[in-house]
């Protein structure tokens, strides 16, 4: 992409997904200002907001406003209305599902780093986790949550299928090892083979991939050593590829080590799609509260400027996002006693981009808003 005009599809979905992605794009509009850049946005409605207007998770409409876009920035779906109903059958989920299919969104990629001034957040002990530094490739358009499903009709048994093909396997397989090869080229491959078939074959399809990385040491782990490891010696793990339900539990897991999932931003990549989400889900409880960590969907607002190769303005925001940090201007989930709104973390951010390198604006003494008690 070579243009500095952009197109960006904003599906803000339930419960906290409008804070903070309404926060993503305060950031935006910092970025346009310094970066000389433009971005048009597109609303599309999704989830159980979509279920109750229309009554489609994932509306036509929407659906074209993504494919007609460079990029989609997400916020989060679900609704305790769905959750708490097992009898429902249209799903706010199934609209997140439908779309990563239809986008080709085979690769879901998950980093988690550690901050200094966090450590201590995590009730993981310092010395376990200081200096963790993981990136996780989880497949997002195969596996249990696309297979075949069915529940009998008197309720009596239900089934999904969990099915894997070669082809599903390597693109992502490819995806990781090359990310390997540039960090520590060391990959691990979390399955489930001393049980299932299908991870099985993503051993097979793996390890004749790994021919064509010969510096990429390629190790593997059972997924339930995995998730002990990943809180007992985090620092062992550097690539990690596993399939779609596993990375789906391993990186809420992983979160923990960064002291909220609050902080984990994700990139979902296609062929010609990519869409930008935080890990983490609609939060309901805090719905309107003012609560909500905004800055895992900003961390994946800079992994969508990476992506739209507006690498500058991705490096700075990440930079702000560790500044704020840094200087504890952060949410209720990172610090009970002095925290900050949702709205004000992220104006904090945004101020960042927009006057840091003003050589008249002290920014580091500055104070913005007031601490909220919250
Ligand atoms: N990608 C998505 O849209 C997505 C992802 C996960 C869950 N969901 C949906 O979200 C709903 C709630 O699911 P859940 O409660 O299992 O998961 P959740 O991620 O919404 O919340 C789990 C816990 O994580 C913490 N948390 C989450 N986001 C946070 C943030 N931004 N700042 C601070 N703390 C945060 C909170 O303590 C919360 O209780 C369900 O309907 C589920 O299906 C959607
Ligand atoms: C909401 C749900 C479908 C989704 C998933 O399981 O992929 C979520 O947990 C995520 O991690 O993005
Ligand atoms: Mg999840």
């Amino acid at each position: 992409m070579s243009n500095n005009y952009f197109k960006i599809a904003v599906l803000p979905g339930d419960g906290i997904g409008p804070e903070v992605v309404s926060e993503s794009m305060k950031v935006l509009e910092a970025v346009e200002e310094v970066f000389h850049c433009r971005f048009q946005f597109s609303y599309g409605l999704m989830g159980a907001e979509a279920i109750f207007k229309t009554g489609d998770p994932l509306p036509e409409e929407t659906l074209k406003i993504c494919k007609d876009s460079d990029a989609v920035l997400f916020g989060a779906i679900g609704d305790p209305v769905f959750d708490n109903n097992p009898e429902a059958k249209v799903r706010p989920e199934q609209g997140l599902l439908k779309l990563r299919k239809e986008l080709g969104l085979y690769a879901n990629i998950r980093p988690l780093k550690t901050y200094a001034s966090l450590i201590d957040k995590s009730p993981l002990k310092r010395e376990i986790i200081e200096g963790t530094d993981i990136q996780i490739f989880r497949e997002l358009v195969s596996g249990i949550y696309f297979g075949e499903k069915f529940t009998d009709p008197d309720g009596k048994y239900a089934y999904d299928v969990c099915k894997y093909s070669t082809e599903d396997i390597i693109p992502i397989a490819h995806m990781a090892f090359k990310e390997a090869e540039k960090r520590k080229k060391k990959l691990t491959l979390i399955d489930k083979a001393n049980v299932l078939d299908t991870s099985r074959l993503w051993r097979k399809t793996c390890q004749k991939i790994a021919i064509q990385y010969p510096d990429v040491q390629l190790d593997y782990i059972f997924v339930d050593n995995a998730a002990m490891q990943l809180v007992l010696n985090p620092k062992q793990f550097d690539v990690i590829l596993t399939e779609n339900m596993f990375g789906d539990i391993i990186s809420d897991e992983a979160s923990v080590i960064g002291g909220s999932i609050g902080l984990l931003p994700s990139a979902s990549i296609g062929e010609e799609n990519a869409l930008f989400e935080p890990i983490h889900g609609s939060y309901p409880q805090a719905k309107g509260k003012g609560v909500a960590n905004p800055v895992a969907s900003i961390l994946s607002t800079a992994m969508m400027l990476d992506y739209l190769e507006l690498t500058e303005a991705a490096d700075k925001l990440r930079r702000a996002v560790e500044h704020a940090i840094e200087n504890r201007y952060v949410t209720v989930d990172l610090n009970s006693e002095q925290h900050y709104s949702t709205s004000e973390v992220g104006s904090f951010i945004a101020d960042y981009i927009k006057y840091s390198e003003k050589s008249y604006y002290n920014f580091e003494n500055i104070k913005i808003g007031k601490s909220t008690i919250v």
